[in-house]
């Protein structure tokens, strides 16, 4: 089933009370008696047009505490209870009511759902316990922490205790789990409210402009129950995820520290939205492991209930980020969450040679998990034979609402995320090990993967075609995997030997992620920003982190030569957009259309310079750079005025693609776009025990045609500005060349400039074009020294961008997509192990490396080289890692690259014109 969503609007606030509302609940059809489903609010460049968005119910600005919860949480309480976990996550910005719905005030209509639905929780334990006249034993814990600026804190720690670099992370079969959490048992409501309440003292918040008590981190509470009967353990767990809200530092008034801490918040938001987004698009390879955050939330992963409300302001000022919301809302929806219970562990008589009776002291109980799993529900193995139907039940992976009739097949590129031991063993892992294990540059990865874990014959399934990426992903996640089944071994003696060892390397290797970040943590930070970024050509914004970044590595050639480069940027673009007037960028015009924008709810359109968080509807962008796109550092009053946006090479690209249909925006009286009534398909049974997710059979295919789009927005490309006449060009470059064999490119940056398409859009092929293309054969089977020699421009174009490492540059090479220059930079950076190192040590390296990419990609910066070779720090703490980057010198070499290939090198090749 779908993440069900619900939009609630918070109510005026005090200072509020004079401002105009624009955001309001209404039912569909205007039927007054259905609750409402339709968040409507105004176009904003024009107040008469409203745009419609639907979700499975809204609640307006008199919603009370009790009303959210008795619609939309009581009913889950009756599923947790029957094995499935629970997720629940306010979604929203700053002050618009997430904590206050999920906690509450203190008073007893005040109450948010978390305290609401413990209490619900603990009635349903004593009925249990009634009704089994004492049979079944409920237990509840609770586990609680935050993350705050992409760390992990248990929250029963108070802040002077933590360690600085928090709890690691590891997935474990599929489920995201905290190492070393804090797990407390609670017998009572009241005991529960304590340690909540304590709890919450060291939940990092603090006072912006926007929200006295703004939460500074996501803070995740996972209440576990665990029903124990005579012959079987269930355990479920509800998690209640307040997340932080996106902010809008020019709206916030945020000093340095909130800065850093926003950046942090916008960052894991924005990976957030795109993971939703690339599974909306059914990407293969969703970046939750960009973010904490997104890691544990996993959505689209975890298997049971998820219920999503979305806080809104109803107030003019927040009106582009509530649009923003509201679109990143209206693709959440779409998400398929897999409905599959936690299979009880069965207590009955262990499967044994032995013939014996079986009786009193030999019936063990189950051991239950140690109270580190975070985020994890028990499913053991059993020593009892699964009941059949539960050993069939499909697997149902993640995948988002299509228009088309549900068929039994599944795209290939879908993972089931199992678990269950059952499941688990059918992951088709050996299949893919042994394609790892044929590729030679993989020995060391094929080694740990190839070494069969479990018997061929425990995995039936047949292996469905696996992309590279995947297998890639596969890799990562089994490393992964292998840590958290260490860390969280069922065997209690072992993990009691096994778990401080293992808890020391843990230790340690964060220990040295920290350290080799240290003291400068925060420039890294500014260095990641900047990055992505660039990424995305916000040049502007790119400018201004690395500029931040820069008092934290005094003296760093690189790095000056970088905010040269784009100052150099930024400054020619600027003139170019002085010529051109005040107006649109000269090469994109967006218009609102009828109907919601997919490329715009994507948001594949940027406002040029702009932090992106959850997309937004570029027709607002047009008007203004959006405002929270505009967070870490204060823009220039010229970057403010100037309503241009530059469109990414992808996004213009997109934008050339047929829309999908737009569906019923017809069917609107106000000319907008409404989702159809997904909700009215539910049938919600008020059985008093909410069976409200119960889908009435095969409504689903009836929609056919109601998921079609969530498109509001159109993007229309103006021509460019015509190019300089070839003759023009040549005569120009002529004289540059006077004296050369070739053609030489024009200045790297200046021909980025402006247009943000590079060489390819220049013109034509002149007569050096030919000399360098009979020169493409020698570069590619030529020696060393042709090779270093005799670079062709189109060579020599293609090996700088590639050596720059500047994924926006290399992006515009033809054919090359943001996932291959991801691959290429990757690519280029290579991991080996040192001698001597045990496969434990090999998993750490990995470890270590995939963080190394992660955190900031530019290692050179960090380690202050800039060779052609760098050797990391990976020695740093006694480990091995050593991060060697290089430079390819010729087309072969690049064609060599992992993910490559000679055609893609001959495709870039055919795109470059000089
Ligand atoms: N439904 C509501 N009824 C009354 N007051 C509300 C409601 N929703 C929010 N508020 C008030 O609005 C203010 C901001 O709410 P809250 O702190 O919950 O926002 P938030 O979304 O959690 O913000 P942040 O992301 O900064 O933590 C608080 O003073 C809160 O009491």
């Amino acid at each position: 089933m779908s993440v069900r969503v619900v939009a609630r609007v918070r109510p005026l606030l005090k200072h509020e009370l004079d401002k105009d509302t624009i955001v309001t609940a209404s039912n569909p059809g205007h039927d007054d008696d259905a609750s409402p489903t339709i968040v409507r609010i105004p176009n904003p460049k024009n107040d008469a047009e409203l745009y419609s968005f639907q979700f499975n119910s809204v609640y307006d600005q008199a919603a009370t505490q009790q009303t959210i919860f008795d619609n939309e949480v009581s009913p889950t309480v009756k599923h947790l209870f029957n094995g499935f976990d629970v997720t629940l996550f306010a979604y929203g910005v700053t002050g618009t009511g997430k904590t206050h719905t999920m906690r509450g005030g203190k008073t007893l209509a005040e109450r948010g759902v978390i305290p609401r639905l413990l209490s619900s929780i603990y009635r349903r334990c004593r009925k249990i316990e009634k009704d089994t006249a004492g049979g079944t034993d409920v237990e509840v814990s609770m586990s609680y922490y935050e993350i705050y600026n992409d760390r992990v804190y248990d929250l029963f720690e108070p802040p002077e205790k933590r360690t600085p670099s928090g709890l690691p992370i590891r997935d474990n079969n599929g489920k995201t789990v905290v190492v070393g959490l804090t797990e407390r048992p609670c017998y009572t409501l009241k005991e529960f409210e304590k340690l909540y309440d304590e709890a919450n003292v060291n939940r990092s918040t603090s006072a912006t402009k926007l929200n006295a008590h703004s939460s500074r981190s996501h803070a995740i509470l996972c209440v576990k129950v665990t029903q124990t009967s005579q012959d079987h353990t269930l355990v479920s767990t509800a998690s209640a995820i307040d997340l932080a809200g996106s902010e809008d530092n020019r709206r916030t008034d945020n000093n340095r520290d909130r800065l850093v801490e926003s950046a942090s918040i916008n960052k894991s938001l924005f990976v957030l939205a795109q993971c939703v987004e690339a599974i909306s698009r059914k990407q293969s390879r969703i970046p939750y492991r960009e973010s904490k955050m997104t890691r544990i939330l996993s959505l689209g992963q975890n298997n049971g209930l998820t219920i999503m409300i979305l806080n809104l302001a109803p107030v003019r000022s927040y009106h582009l980020d509530t649009l923003s919301s509201l679109n990143f809302a209206n693709r959440t929806k779409k998400i398929e969450v897999n409905e599959v219970e936690n299979e009880p562990q069965f207590r009955g008589p262990p499967v044994s040679k032995s013939t014996a009776p079986i009786s009193g002291p030999s019936l063990h109980r189950q051991p239950l998990r140690p109270l580190t799993a975070g985020s994890y529900n028990a499913t053991a193995t059993t020593n009892h034979p699964q009941p059949e139907a539960k050993k069939e039940k499909p697997i149902k992976a993640f995948s988002v609402y299509t228009d088309k009739r549900r068929s039994g097949t599944r795209p290939s590129t879908t993972i089931a995320r199992p678990t269950t031991t059952t499941i688990t063993t059918k992951r088709p892992l050996d299949s893919s090990s042994t394609t790892m294990s044929s590729r030679p540059t993989k020995s060391i990865r094929s080694s740990e993967i190839s070494r069969p874990s479990r018997p061929a014959a425990t995995a039936p399934a047949p292996a469905p075609p696996i992309s590279q990426q995947e297998i890639e992903e596969l890799i990562s996640r089994r490393i992964d995997e292998k840590f958290a089944e260490r860390a969280l071994s069922e065997n209690p003696t072992a993990a009691a030997a096994l778990n401080p060892e293992l808890q020391r390397r843990l230790d340690s290797l964060e220990q040295r992620v920290q350290e080799r970040e240290g003291e400068n943590a925060e420039g890294l930070q500014y260095l990641m920003m900047a990055r992505q970024h660039q990424a995305r050509g916000e040049d502007v914004s790119a400018l201004k982190m690395f500029e931040l970044a820069r008092p934290f590595f005094p003296g760093n050639r690189k790095l000056e030569g970088r905010i040269g480069a784009l100052r150099e940027r930024v400054s020619v673009r600027k003139e170019a957009e002085g010529l051109e007037g005040r107006g649109m960028d000269s090469s994109v015009r967006l218009e609102p259309v009828k109907g919601a924008g997919d490329a715009a709810s994507r948001g594949e359109g940027k406002a040029k310079g702009d932090m992106a968080p959850p997309p937004l509807p570029l027709t607002t962008a047009a008007r203004k750079p959006h405002p929270v796109h505009r967070k870490l550092v204060e823009p220039s009053s010229d970057e403010l005025s100037r309503p241009s946006i530059s469109l990414p090479p992808t996004a213009a690209r997109a934008a050339k693609k047929p829309k999908g249909k737009i569906s019923r925006s017809e069917e609107l009286k106000d000319g907008n776009y409404a989702e159809p009534d997904r909700a009215s398909h539910k049938h919600r049974e008020d059985d008093g025990e909410g069976d409200a997710y119960h889908e009435v059979e095969g409504d689903e295919d009836e929609d056919e045609d109601e998921y079609h789009s969530d498109a509001s927005f159109r993007f229309r490309i103006k021509p460019k500005t015509k190019p300089k006449s070839k003759s023009a060009t040549t005569t120009k470059q002529s004289k540059k060349t006077k004296g050369r064999q070739m053609t030489v490119f024009q200045d790297e940056d200046a021909s980025h400039v402006g247009t943000g398409i590079g060489f390819g859009a220049a013109g034509g092929i002149g007569a050096a074009d030919i000399v360098a293309e009979r020169r493409y054969g020698d570069d590619v089977a030529g020696t060393e020294t042709e090779k270093e020699t005799q670079q062709t421009p189109r060579t020599k174009h293609i090996l700088d961008t590639i050596n720059s490492r500047d994924l926006a540059q290399i992006r515009r090479l033809k054919g090359v997509g943001a996932k291959k220059a991801e691959a290429i930079l990757r690519g280029l950076v290579e991991g080996a192990v040192g001698e001597g190192e045990g496969e434990e040590s090999r998993e750490e390296s990995r470890d270590e490396s995939r963080d190394e990419l992660e955190l900031v990609g530019d290692v050179e910066d960090r380690m202050g080289g800039d060779g052609n070779e760098v050797r990391g720090e990976g020695g740093k703490g006694g480990g091995n890692m050593k991060v060697v980057k290089r430079e390819v010198r010729s087309l072969k070499e690049l064609g060599a690259l992992k993910g490559v290939g000679m055609k893609m090198v001959e495709n870039m090749r055919v795109g470059v014109v000089v």
